[in-house]
């Protein structure tokens, strides 16, 4: 970067990590300062709003860093906003995670200390390219972009499961969060059903996890994709059929253990661009943010983000 002052543009979101973001922040606010860094901040008031605040501030050109304070989710409409804005020349994003996830930080190599991940940033040098998958969903007429992953079927529907549960944030505050995905999984077990889903040329009658990976990790540091990464170009599809129960709950338990690549039961597609169908409506998420219950038909590509943090 030619400014060796750089000014932040902060977008903070203070209900990530269900209130963990509350106490992270003062801390890094307390650096910028100690650290004579000049910045200005902003607080995301609602779902949404990280997108909205994150165009403006593209479209106002008045920063040289775009600093993300939040969990996967804020990180997520922070991006949607800026490659919406369509900027000629992209105002580098960095991050400092506060999440409950943080798949994206893990990923990328982010320290979850506040002041290592600061510190990764100021000492940065150059611009880290980023992966960002890409999708077109023709039925509905909806176009966005993801950070770590797009997922239809089983895991989507423990995503709505957490979302609309007040467990998720009481969990959260006793540092149980992985139990309640466990809860919640357990309860989407017992109602998913399989789904036939088609990918390209491929038909599958019995799917019952079908997830669109940018990164290695989901749900909180699983290791599904473990050759993916943010800096390469790509994604990779996994599909897991469901053969019989027992099957399932072998793979599921591969899943649990970040191990699931080990399993001859889960077909994968990697490639730059992919052709998605399902034939009936299934819950679908974006960076473990409920997208909709649909039928969908989805073309999947990458862009490029530019980052500005070292990774570990
Ligand atoms: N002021 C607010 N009030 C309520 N929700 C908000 C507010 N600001 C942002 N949000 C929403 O909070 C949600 C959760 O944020 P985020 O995903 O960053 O945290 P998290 O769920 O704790 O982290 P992770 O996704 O890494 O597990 C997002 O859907 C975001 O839109």
């Amino acid at each position: 970067m030619k400014n060796k002052n750089p000014k932040f543009s902060i977008i903070v979101n203070l209900k990530a990590g269900s209130g963990h973001a509350k106490k992270i922040w003062p801390i890094v606010e307390r650096e910028l300062k100690r650290r004579n860094l000049a910045y200005e901040c902003f607080y995301t008031k609602a779902i949404g709003h990280a997108q909205t605040l994150a165009k403006e501030i593209a479209h106002k050109r008045e920063c040289d860093i775009i600093l993300v304070l939040g969990g996967d989710g804020t990180l997520h409409e922070v991006i949607n906003g800026l490659l919406f804005a369509k900027q000629k020349t992209p105002i580098p994003v960095s991050y400092i995670p506060t999440g409950s996830g943080n798949d994206f930080a893990k990923s990328y190599g982010i320290s979850n200390t506040p002041i290592k991940a600061l510190d990764q940033i100021i000492n940065c040098q150059n611009i880290q390219n980023v992966c960002i998958g890409h999708y077109i969903e023709k039925i509905g007429g909806r176009e966005g972009f993801f950070i770590n992953n797009l997922g239809i079927g089983f895991d989507a529907r423990i995503v709505h499961k957490t979302n609309s549960s007040l467990t998720k944030k009481g969990l959260n505050k006793l540092n149980l969060g992985q139990f309640s995905y466990a809860m919640k999984g357990f309860s989407a077990f017992l109602t998913q059903n399989t789904f036939e889903l088609i990918i390209g040329e491929r038909h599958f009658k019995k799917a019952y996890i079908s997830i669109v990976n940018n990164v290695p990790y989901i749900g909180g540091g699983m290791n599904v994709s473990p050759e993916m990464s943010p800096f390469k170009k790509g994604i990779e599809l996994f599909v897991v059929e469901k053969k019989s129960i027992l099957n399932l709950l072998k793979i599921l338990n591969l899943f649990i253990q970040g191990k699931v690549d080990k399993s001859p039961y889960v077909h994968r597609f990697k490639n730059n661009k992919l052709a998605i169908k399902t034939k009936n409506s299934q819950f679908i998420h974006l960076d473990g943010e409920e997208f909709a219950k649909t039928e969908v038909n989805l073309i999947l590509d990458t862009q490029t983000y530019p980052f500005w943090q070292i990774h570990n």
